[in-house]
């Protein structure tokens, strides 16, 4: 053997090293997510990944390649968070709530613990027609953009493992949930209106809100939505007084039990 083929040599044995390294890792990743539902210890420890930065952190302190170590291990935590996610969940999971409920703030959550991909509904709307979602009402009408609401369900249904956090308005139409449950649980988060109004109050992109920001005004339309809502959740989880940690949390467990039933 040349030098060359030496080093190719033992630049495989690196890479046979570094795949059973990973192997090993995705399943220790599985037995601790089944030692956490057995003994039922919280899901989410999103201290633990920051220990693992710090130590990557330590023992990279001053040493050549760094940026590129870090950025496989960032890859790694990804792939780990991604493995959980498909073994909790082997659908979508679809938000809906009154607005300032915490759908965005949730779906955010979702995607950093768990890697999934978020589907914004009324963002994408708004992207692909590329005009605002007042916009899309002036120009063509509120049954249009119902339609295109109803389109992006359907196209999600052949997917897995997505937060789609849905525009207000989406479980109103009896058609959207019956399209929204076929391959997904649905979570509805509600908030008492003075919540949701202290949440909303110094903010201009809810255009229904707007010279509207007082506790009847939201506690009125809130009222109206009720029984839709209420019809369309597979699960409930009040979010007053709680932070994102805890409603994740909650809303893991819950699917839980509510899959075990099934
Ligand atoms: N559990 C919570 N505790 C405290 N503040 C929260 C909580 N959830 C959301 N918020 C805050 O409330 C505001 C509204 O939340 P968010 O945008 O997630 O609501 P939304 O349901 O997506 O509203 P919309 O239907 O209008 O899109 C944000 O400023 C967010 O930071
Ligand atoms: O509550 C509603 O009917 C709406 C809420 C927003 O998310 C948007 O989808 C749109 O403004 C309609
Ligand atoms: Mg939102």
């Amino acid at each position: 053997m040349n030098q060359l083929e030496v080093l190719r040599e033992s630049l495989g044995q690196c890479d046979e090293i570094v795949l059973d390294a990973l192997l090993m890792r995705n399943r220790i990743v599985e037995d601790i997510m089944a030692y956490k539902e057995a003994n039922d210890i919280p899901i989410l420890q999103p201290e633990q990944e920051a220990k693992q930065r710090e130590w990557l952190n330590r023992r990279m302190e001053g040493r050549r390649h760094k940026d590129e170590v870090t950025a496989v291990f960032e890859e790694i935590t990804r792939n780990s968070k991604r493995i959980q996610a498909r073994k909790l969940f082997d659908y979508n999971i679809v938000l809906i709530g009154f607005m300032g409920a915490g759908k965005s703030t949730i779906s955010d959550f979702l995607r950093t613990v768990f890697a999934m991909e978020v589907v914004e509904m009324d963002q994408i709307i708004a992207e692909r027609e590329g005009m605002s979602i007042s916009d899309i009402f002036e120009t063509y009408g509120e049954e249009y953009f119902r339609n295109l609401e109803t389109e992006l369900l359907i196209e999600m249904q052949s997917k897995t493992n997505v937060v789609i956090s849905c525009g207000g308005g989406v479980p109103m139409r009896e058609r959207n949930v019956v399209e929204m449950k076929k391959n997904g649980r649905v979570v509805l988060l509600t908030a008492k209106p003075e919540t949701i109004l202290s949440r909303v109050k110094d903010n201009h992109d809810r255009p229904l809100l707007e010279g509207n920001k007082n506790v009847d005004f939201i506690a009125g339309l809130m009222e109206k939505r009720r029984e839709k809502y209420q019809a369309a959740a597979d699960i409930v989880i009040e979010t007053d007084g709680k932070d994102k940690l805890e409603i994740c949390e909650e809303l893991v467990q819950r699917i839980r039990t509510l899959d075990a039933e099934e």
